[in-house]
């Protein structure tokens, strides 16, 4: 049996999983919930989903002549899992919601870890998702830095991150917020929270991270550096990372040197709303000194949480393993790792 799926909010990073959703042998997308009758629900109708509004927007759906297949509460009542993509406080409010119809839900990282029983990045702590009915996916930056953090910990063991985080100003579909000419170190006051998010997956993590607020849209930019408990040569370090799940490597001797370069790279790739779902770390970033390793990675905001939502979904709502569920989410989402 299928597991079945209901995605509340289809913005920049629902959409993205409801269409990875309908890429899953084991999962069914029985429906998305959304408030605004536009050119999303369009096309999402014409992609096969069905769509689920609130009881107080009939009219407005009706104007726009969209034919919707229910309340947001007949999708609930439908799911095996919920995925909350709604922005930042909403998931808490619809919780109850959920926990009223008894659902398995599963937040993005603009909801607080408090509201959740696990935080879960499915190369980390898959298991921790086990038997549980409210988890998280964390956000983009504290995703992939997690992913970086995990491979060395787990590989050589880490004395202390220190990450600073050039984070886009906003998405590129973003019409509110706009990109900025300036360049803010935000929180002005450091740490930034993801040093805190991240062990929220990784505990106990010596990570401390700053971030500066940049006017771009297309990703963000992590600088790294990671003090080991043992010296390890670049060399290692690149013919380990070659190998690790969901870490893309990049080199401006084929060209990319840029955000935009990584962008464009997505749309030779082929990939549906040019998804990077990987770690995207520069070759020639990767520099070490004795026990100190130093690199330079990519994170495409919109896209690198999709994998975790899928493999969230399994954690929750399945037996299958970690390693099993990001063989299928990697495969059907044409994941790729080490050099592109
Ligand atoms: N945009 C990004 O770069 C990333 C966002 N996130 C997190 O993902 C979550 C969603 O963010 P985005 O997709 O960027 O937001 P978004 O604003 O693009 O999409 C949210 C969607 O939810 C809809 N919505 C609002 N209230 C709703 C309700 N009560 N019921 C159903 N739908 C409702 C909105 O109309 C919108 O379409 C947030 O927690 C955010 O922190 C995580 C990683 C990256
Ligand atoms: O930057 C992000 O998360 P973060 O707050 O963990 O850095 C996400 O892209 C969400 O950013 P937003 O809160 O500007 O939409």
């Amino acid at each position: 049996m299928p597991i079945k799926i209901g995605v509340v909010g289809y913005g920049t990073i629902g959409a993205r999983v409801a269409e990875a959703v309908m890429k899953q042998p084991d999962m069914e997308l029985v429906g998305i919930a959304k408030t605004t009758p536009d050119y999303k629900a369009k096309t999402a109708i014409s992609r096969g989903m069905k769509i689920f509004i609130p009881e107080n927007s009939v009219e407005s759906w009706k104007k726009a002549g969209i034919k919707v297949d229910g309340f947001i509460e007949d999708l609930v009542r439908e799911v095996d899992v919920i995925i909350d993509a709604t922005p930042k406080g909403v998931g808490k409010a619809n919780s109850e919601m959920y926990k009223k119809e008894g659902r398995v839900a599963i937040f993005q990282g603009g909801e607080k870890k408090d509201l959740v029983e696990a935080t879960v990045v499915a190369q980390v702590n898959y298991d921790e998702a086990r038997g549980k009915r409210m988890i998280r996916v964390p956000s983009c930056n504290t995703t992939a830095l997690s992913r970086i953090s995990w491979f060395f910990e787990r590989e050589y063991g880490v004395e202390r991150i220190i990450a600073t985080i050039a984070r886009r100003a906003a998405d590129p579909a973003d019409k509110k917020e706009g990109i900025i000419d300036n360049i803010e170190f935000d929180p002005i006051k450091p740490p930034s929270h993801h040093g805190e998010d991240v062990r929220t997956v990784l505990k106990n993590l010596n990570i401390f991270t700053t971030a500066i607020k940049i006017p771009t849209t297309h990703a963000h930019l992590h600088l790294i550096n990671v003090k080991l408990r043992k010296k390890v040569s670049r060399e290692e370090i690149l013919d380990a990372l070659s190998e690790e799940r969901r870490i893309m490597l990049v080199s401006s001797e084929d060209g990319i040197t840029t955000t935009s370069d990584v962008f464009e790279l997505s749309r030779h790739l082929g990939r549906p709303m040019n998804n990077i779902y990987e770690n995207v770390v520069w070759v020639e970033s990767i520099h070490s000194e004795g026990e100190w390793v130093y690199l330079a990675q990519a994170v495409h905001q919109e896209a690198i949480v999709v994998p975790e939502n899928i493999d969230a979904i399994r954690a929750v709502a399945s037996s299958l393993d970690a390693e099993s569920s990001m063989n299928t989410t990697d495969r059907t989402l044409g994941i790729v790792r080490g050099r592109i």
